[in-house]
């Protein structure tokens, strides 16, 4: 493989500031010493699974390297004339509130930045007519904001035009844009870079990748998604007393995960006593021989009761396609969670057979906790990693910590394929073992694991 292409990204000039922080720089730290002496970050067997996901991706096999996050000794703004942004978009993740916080004071205390503004609700709050109010961001007012969990800032869905948006960023002075979001938050991001682009203005638009859905590609974990799943144990846990408490006892507990099942794998694992773990990943059927009904009753007659954990996306295909959207153009799911509790209850009905079914549904409580200690240093690492990038004028890139190192990572990387759980790798065969259940290769496509097979 290539190691001499664009192995890094993209900069807005060349750095010609000395770094408040350089006196405290190791001697190797200039920025390509530092580039050219740290390890690189090789991922050929990735690579090969992100095209086996998504087809080819464009230009990713020239991509033998990330740039290593940190700060430099030369940078490309100059603090005392730095004015910068921050947004948050999307949904709500555990940790926002600590990438703020942690951004503001590394701004503030170690580089010196001075005027640092937040955008209220989103990509709405650069568009005048929605009438949010910009807010002052001094370390006095991130003070113990990460003791709780949602964005003092806000959030929201739905299209803004970039041109308004970068019209604001030039309205206010913003050199810096540091953006909070998803994978559509980061698709805005990129169009506000490239209409900065295209004024050839020098502001920089930096990314910390935000999803408890973990489905971020080359992003070892994101943050928020160990405190999400850790909340989702609590559920689980209690559906399971539930569930052995009461004769032929059945628990369903659904937990988000629209298009990735890791919040619902990584959580049946922590509190092991889910039977059957359905993701989106993998398909499954409900009636007949191998179907997860008959299944189901199977276990229930054996155990006395069974535990079901369900990602919201998983069994989209048991229903009719239906084009509905969110405001930001994302596919509506159809209810999993309505649709086996009807299931379940007509068929354990339909078979004479007692039931006592308790449905939970903990999808909003388990993203709006505070991030656990882990999350919390996971937070405060990436908000820095970005403030450094952003200081040393990297753009249309987002930061993330990819095979345990922080490293920068173009935008058009981070939104080119969707991390989900891989139905041949360990994870979900730890989901199989640990949930005991048969499963085989599915007869309607043999690339396609059902869960229930068991023929
Ligand atoms: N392709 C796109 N181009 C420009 N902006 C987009 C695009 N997709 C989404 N956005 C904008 O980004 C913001 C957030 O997008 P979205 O609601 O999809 O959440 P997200 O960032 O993917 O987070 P989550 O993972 O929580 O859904 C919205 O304002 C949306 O309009
Ligand atoms: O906040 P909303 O619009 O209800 O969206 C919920 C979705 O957001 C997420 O929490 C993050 O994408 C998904 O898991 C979930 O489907």
């Amino acid at each position: 493989m290539s190691t001499s292409l664009d192995f890094t990204v993209e900069t807005l000039g060349s750095c010609t500031v000395d770094s408040p922080l350089a006196p405290r720089l190791d001697a190797r730290r200039t920025t390509q010493h530092y580039v050219q002496e740290t390890d690189r970050v090789l991922f050929d067997d990735t690579l090969s699974k992100v095209s086996r996901r998504s087809g080819d991706v464009d230009g990713l096999a020239d991509l033998p390297s990330f740039e290593p996050t940190g700060p430099r000794k030369k940078i490309f703004f100059d603090p005392s004339k730095t004015r910068v942004g921050i947004v948050t978009c999307g949904g709500l993740c555990p940790g926002i509130n600590n990438v703020i916080r942690a951004v503001v004071s590394e701004l503030t205390n170690h580089y010196g930045v001075r005027r640092i503004v937040g955008f209220k609700n989103g990509y709405q709050g650069f568009i005048p007519s929605y009438g949010h109010d910009i807010v002052d961001l001094t370390p006095k007012v991130v003070e113990n904001i990460d003791n709780e969990g949602g964005t003092i800032l806000g959030t929201s869905r739905g299209q803004q035009d970039p041109v308004a948006m970068v019209d604001c960023l030039e309205r206010l002075g913003i050199s810096i844009l540091f953006v909070i979001g998803g994978d559509g938050t980061l698709r805005g991001a990129q169009r506000i870079a490239a209409e900065i682009k295209e004024r050839d203005q020098r502001i920089a638009v930096v990314g910390i990748p935000k999803t408890i859905d973990n489905d971020i590609p080359f992003i070892d974990q994101s943050f928020g998604f160990q405190s999400a799943f850790s909340e989702a144990t609590r559920s689980i846990r209690s559906a399971k007393v539930e569930a052995r408490t009461a004769p032929n006892g059945v628990s369903l507990v659904k937990l988000m995960g629209r298009h990735s099942g890791f919040i619902a794998c990584y959580a049946a694992l922590a509190q092991n006593d889910a039977d059957y773990v359905l993701i989106p990943e993998v398909p499954f059927t409900l009636e007949g021989p191998g179907g997860f009904l008959e299944a189901l009753r199977a276990k229930v007659r054996d155990q006395g009761h069974a535990l079901v954990v369900a990602a919201e996306g998983a069994g989209q295909e048991l229903f009719e396609d239906v084009d509905d959207r969110d405001a930001s153009g994302n596919k509506k799911l159809q209810d999993v969670g309505l649709l086996l509790r009807q299931a379940i209850v007509d068929d354990f009905a339909a078979h004479q057979m007692d039931l006592n079914f308790r449905y939970i549904d903990p999808s909003y409580v388990i993203r709006s906790v505070p991030a656990n200690p882990y999350d919390a240093v996971y937070c405060t690492r990436l908000a820095h990693a970005a403030v450094h990038a952003a200081m040393a004028g990297r753009t249309n890139m987002v930061v993330g910590r990819w095979r345990r190192r922080f490293v920068h990572i173009p935008i058009h990387l981070a939104v080119s394929a969707r991390n989900q759980v891989d139905p041949h790798g360990d994870l979900w065969w730890s989901v199989l073992e640990a949930t005991g259940q048969p499963w085989s290769f599915g007869e309607r496509d043999a690339d396609q694991v059902t869960a229930f097979g068991g023929q």
